[in-house]
């Protein structure tokens, strides 16, 4: 199997490492190119063994899957670059946010099958959430060869196309959501007087241990969190603080805002 990404940033780096650290691939069936950025791309070839070329017409021969990985405002110089070298068995596998299935056959010029995927960077350790939405032309063989690719890096869900935009916003970016109310929560940690850098490695550990008892417990969240909230203790002490605050109201608004942005740059 010949893999081609097409953008080897934030996003894409975070696939590959992730399908070569899950052994379903040989490095060697990897191909890396980007817009100018040669030497990032020798150091992937350097450490993990991946091929990397400019060359489309050698990267599109026998190409199985090509991921479109450039950010959106960049498609149509990438559609420019790769429009007349397309080859009648590449899948195309975007992972654009917002850019709908028409616009990538419309902008490629092609009826070659497109899926759009919506993964996010926790890919680097297997453990993405992908939305995934197929375009007509896309087999059924292909479907669950692509099922097996995406699962190498975490969990994949088929949806809608209309839905990748939740998609997008809860799991997509969500990582970077939890990320900023972590470092809130180290901001307000830091005030109450512990070293900076104890501060730092207990909530990173803190973090971290949360994770995996989501990972091992079968309780829900909040059989979870009601487990630690001891009567008149002080977890009840700061949860009715924290309860005077429209938390779920700042989410919502977060979660609508990213939406609105992925439905825009699907126009
Ligand atoms: N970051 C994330 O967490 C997620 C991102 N995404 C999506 O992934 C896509 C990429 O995002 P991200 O990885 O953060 O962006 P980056 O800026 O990190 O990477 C963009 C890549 O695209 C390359 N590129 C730009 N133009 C071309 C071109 N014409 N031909 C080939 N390569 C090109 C760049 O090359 P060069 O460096 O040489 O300019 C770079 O390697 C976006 O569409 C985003 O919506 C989806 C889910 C999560
Ligand atoms: O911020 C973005 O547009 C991309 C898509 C989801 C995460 N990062």
């Amino acid at each position: 199997m010949k893999i081609v990404f097409y953008g080897a940033g934030n996003m894409a780096s975070a696939i590959f490492e992730g399908l070569i650290s899950s052994s379903l691939l040989n490095s060697h069936d990897i191909y890396l190119t980007n817009r100018s950025s040669e030497n990032q791309l020798q150091n992937y070839q350097e450490r993990l063994n991946v091929n990397y070329s400019y060359d489309d017409i050698e990267l599109l021969t026998d190409a199985d899957y090509v991921f479109l990985a450039t950010k959106p405002d960049d498609f149509d110089s990438l559609a420019e670059r790769i429009r007349d070298k397309v080859q009648p068995g590449n899948h195309f596998i975007s992972i654009m946010a917002g850019v709908s299935l028409n616009q990538i056959k419309t902008r490629l010029q092609t009826q070659n099958p497109i899926a759009r995927i919506m993964p996010n960077t926790n890919a680097q350790v297997q453990q993405s959430v992908t939305g995934i939405t197929f375009s007509d032309t896309f087999d059924a063989g292909h479907k669950t060869e692509l099922f097996k690719i995406l699962s190498s890096f975490g969990t994949a869900l088929e949806v809608e196309e209309e839905k990748l935009h939740q998609v997008t916003a809860i799991t997509g970016s969500g990582p970077a959501f939890l990320y900023y109310m972590y470092e809130q929560y180290i901001k307000a940690a830091l005030k109450m007087g512990l070293e900076k850098e104890h501060v730092d490695a207990a909530v990173r550990n803190l973090i971290i241990g949360t994770g995996h008892m989501l990972e091992a417990s079968e309780l829900g969240i909040e059989q979870l969190r009601e487990n630690i909230t001891s009567k008149g203790g002080t977890t009840k002490a700061g949860l009715d603080a924290l309860k005077k605050y429209p938390v779920e109201a700042i989410f919502t608004d977060c979660l609508e805002e990213a939406i609105k942005r992925s439905k825009e740059l699907s126009e």
